[in-house]
């Protein structure tokens, strides 16, 4: 796979007017040339590669919308370098345009009074889609996002999860390389969250389009990108495969044993007990290396066990053990 995204310490400085507060402070403001400097993105470092899906985490206002616009070239950075495609996006903003898709979340692309199909059209034209490509493109897109009944209507009209399934269409009908998506999931309910994130994944697998998209939802990571870029205060604190973070917190997994009957007291040197009640009992495998075949070679035959279940230690609680320990595993 060839690197289409090379980011080498990339930076983004805003200057912002200084505030002060109160009436006096308003009048001050208007007149005074103080600026204030917001550093929204910190030397950022990172490849991605053709066919990847990445995720770029970070709480609120860690920097992932700046470095988004920056890649698709609406945002230029104020240090390091950065090639979207061999180029650098603000310098090549319109031939950029032609091989990326970008759908944010919170702002629609498509024209809000025109019908879909519509919209679809004229971005056909801007984008100079030959028509055959792009007629089949549309069939294979409505069908997979199930649009048929609502290409003939008006934006406005369309609920949320509808307008979110015509963006990424729209994003995807001149054939990018690379989609880039900002907050995609924002606001959408678990159905439509669902729908989003299998059409991402089917785009991603089977059409090779390389997805980088920022999110807050923790199951988007989860079903869409094996890869994830945490960032917070604009600096980047991780980049590698989620189930590396899980190993590097060493994230525990649950293990719940059902018995037939209660067993009485049940210890294990390969897992902790976390809770008995009875018939079942609930340990911590705080072990990496430890496999359920060595709990239950362990544990041996004779307790009547009637069931196993083993749980992933859940992304959310990954997340959370990794901004608790962040001072120790990020150099600073
Ligand atoms: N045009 C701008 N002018 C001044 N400051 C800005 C501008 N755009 C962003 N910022 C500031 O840069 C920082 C990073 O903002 P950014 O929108 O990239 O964060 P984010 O991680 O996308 O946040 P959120 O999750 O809330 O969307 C914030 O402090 C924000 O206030």
């Amino acid at each position: 796979m060839s690197e289409i995204i090379v980011a080498d310490g990339v930076t983004k400085r805003f200057r912002q007017p200084k505030r002060y507060s109160g009436l006096a402070g308003a009048i001050k403001g208007l007149i005074s040339r103080e600026f204030t400097e917001v550093r929204a993105v910190e030397d950022i470092s990172f490849t991605i590669r053709a066919g990847e899906a990445v995720g770029y985490l970070g709480p609120n206002g860690a920097g992932k919308s700046t470095m988004i616009k920056m890649m698709t070239g609406i945002l230029v950075p104020t240090g390091g370098a950065l090639s979207v495609l061999g180029r650098t996006p603000h310098e090549e903003r319109m031939v950029n345009a032609r091989e990326i898709g970008v759908v944010f979340g919170q702002r629609s692309q498509l024209w809000w009074d025109l019908p879909v199909h519509d919209s679809f059209e004229l971005h056909r034209r801007i984008y100079d889609v030959p028509e055959a490509r792009y007629r089949e493109n549309l069939a294979h897109l409505t069908r997979m996002l199930g649009m048929e009944s609502y290409l003939d209507r008006a934006v406005r009209q369309l609920s949320l999860g509808q307008r979110m399934r015509a963006e990424m269409a729209m994003a995807l009908l001149h054939d990018p390389r690379i989609l880039f998506l900002d907050e995609p999931t924002i606001g959408l309910d678990v159905v439509a969250k669902d729908a989003v994130r299998k059409f991402l994944t089917e785009v991603n697998r089977e059409r090779g389009v390389t997805i980088i998209l920022t999110t807050h939802d923790l199951q988007d990571i989860e079903e869409i990108c094996p890869r994830l870029i945490m960032v917070d205060d604009g600096k980047l604190l991780f980049d590698g495969e989620l189930k590396r973070l899980r190993t590097a917190l060493g994230a525990r997994r649950r293990l719940k044993l059902d018995f037939a009957t209660d067993p009485g007291p049940v210890s294990l040197t390969s897992a902790r007990l976390v809770s008995d009640e009875g018939a079942s009992k609930h340990f911590l495998i705080e072990n990496e290396e430890t496999s359920l075949v060595d709990v239950l070679a362990e544990l041996g035959g004779g307790h009547g066990l009637k069931d196993v279940s083993l749980e992933e230690p859940d992304i959310e609680e990954v997340i959370r053990t990794f901004y608790q320990q962040r001072p120790a595993l990020v150099p600073q």
